[in-house]
């Protein structure tokens, strides 16, 4: 594989797409001894260690988030892309559980938007998760059923909701923000010397094993002085972190669950995809991270007690009713939110008829496999490069 980036570098020409197409190639599987692995103590040439902020989050914070107090974090940058920052899961044990929880019961229900909104009534879509949990819970049968709603869930989005045909997010579509995730996003960008962020807007991408997304840059957001925070729980994937320029050769990294990734900088509007979902070794299809028993005790409100401190958390803990559902589901999928903050400080949308580019009447173009099934990159429009694709 080394041998590969070198040829393809020496050449320049469109490394990304080479590269892409390396790491998603099924057959003969690609030499992944090229994929950093920031969970692996080993160093590698390109990791750099990066500071943190302590003392922007107390610990007692922190653990309402369920993250590790942040002096505890294994933060990591880069060589060659300053502001990118690579947080080795800094959540607790069991809290993952929660967000999990959060991306496929919560976060789906209205006024959040979906791929599945595209093509179906408001009323089907109403409840994914009960029309999908029964079915979810049943052990695995030999005899192929239909997908749940929850395995055909592609992308959420949540506050201000990105419309994929514009490109664009407007003050007209807006809707709260969650305050768990809003106080999570807050403390990781505090902890990265971000201490003003403000979660505005969030997509949540669903992939199922064979899902990848494509070349992409995020640029939509009208301030990009604040960073964009991406988190991972499930399956752990293939990560490209490219250059400004769509050719650009891209560095190749694993996303373990739990990871945080924070584009700052130079490094908020790099080129990247997701080529792969690496399905964990059969026996062991959930991440050790993902399996640890939470923390504390349930109060009557369904939240953590702290055994310490008493406290209640943020964090809510996850019945078993409803992790045998989730755990079914994360044993062959991934999920990942990004959140952004859209404007600036005292920043507003340009008034309608000043957006010239916006393209009109495509309201589902390039969603119309409605579960993103049999849909080839190349037939898709360029924006839908951000969906994640079955192949
Ligand atoms: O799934 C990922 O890790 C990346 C998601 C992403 O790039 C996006 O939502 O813009
Ligand atoms: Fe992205």
């Amino acid at each position: 594989m080394a041998k590969m980036a070198a040829t393809i570098g020496e050449h320049g020409e469109d490394a990304f797409r080479k590269l892409f197409k390396f790491y998603k190639r099924r057959s003969p599987a690609p030499d992944l001894s090229d994929v950093i692995d920031f969970s692996k103590a080993a160093k590698h040439e390109k990791v750099l260690t990066t500071e943190l902020n302590p003392a922007a989050v107390s610990d007692d914070e922190a653990r309402r988030a369920g993250l590790r107090p942040v002096k505890d974090w294994r933060a990591f940058g880069l060589l060659g892309y300053p502001g990118f920052m690579f947080i080795s899961n800094p959540f607790m044990p069991g809290s993952q559980q929660h967000w999990v929880k959060q991306c496929l019961k919560t976060y789906p229900q209205k006024p959040n938007v979906c791929n599945l909104d595209m093509h179906m009534a408001p009323t089907d879509t109403q409840d994914i998760w009960g029309k999908s949990a029964d079915v979810l819970r049943k052990p695995a049968s030999r005899i192929r059923e239909p997908k749940t709603l929850l395995e055909k869930l592609r992308w959420v989005t949540l506050g201000y909701h990105y419309n994929w045909d514009t490109k664009t997010y407007s003050a007209d579509h807006n809707t709260p923000f969650p305050s768990d995730l809003q106080s999570l996003s807050g403390h990781v960008a505090a902890a990265c010397q971000f201490p003003v962020f403000k979660a505005e807007a969030g997509i949540l991408n669903y992939y199922r094993s064979d899902s990848s997304l494509g070349i992409h840059v995020d640029e939509s957001e009208l301030d990009h002085t604040q960073p964009l925070l991406s988190f991972s729980f499930g399956q752990s994937a293939i990560f490209l972190l490219g250059g400004t320029r769509r050719e650009d050769p891209p560095t190749a990294m694993y996303m373990h669950s739990g990871d945080v990734m924070v584009m700052s900088g130079h490094s908020r509007l790099l080129y990247h995809a997701v080529p792969r979902v690496i399905p964990s070794p059969e026996g062991d299809p959930l991440h050790p991270s993902l399996e640890a028993e939470g923390l504390g005790s349930v109060s009557d409100q369904g939240l953590i007690q702290d055994p310490i401190q008493g406290e209640t958390t943020l964090i809510q803990s996850v019945t078993k009713e409803d992790w045998a559902v989730c755990s079914r589901y994360i044993q062959t999928s991934r999920v990942n939110m990004t959140i952004r903050q859209v404007l600036g400080p005292g920043q507003a949308f340009p008034s309608k008829d000043k957006r010239t580019e916006t393209v009109m009447g495509y309201t589902d173009g390039y969603h119309d496999s409605q579960d993103g099934e049999n849909v080839g990159l190349k037939r898709r429009r360029s924006s839908d490069a951000r969906n994640p694709v079955n192949t």
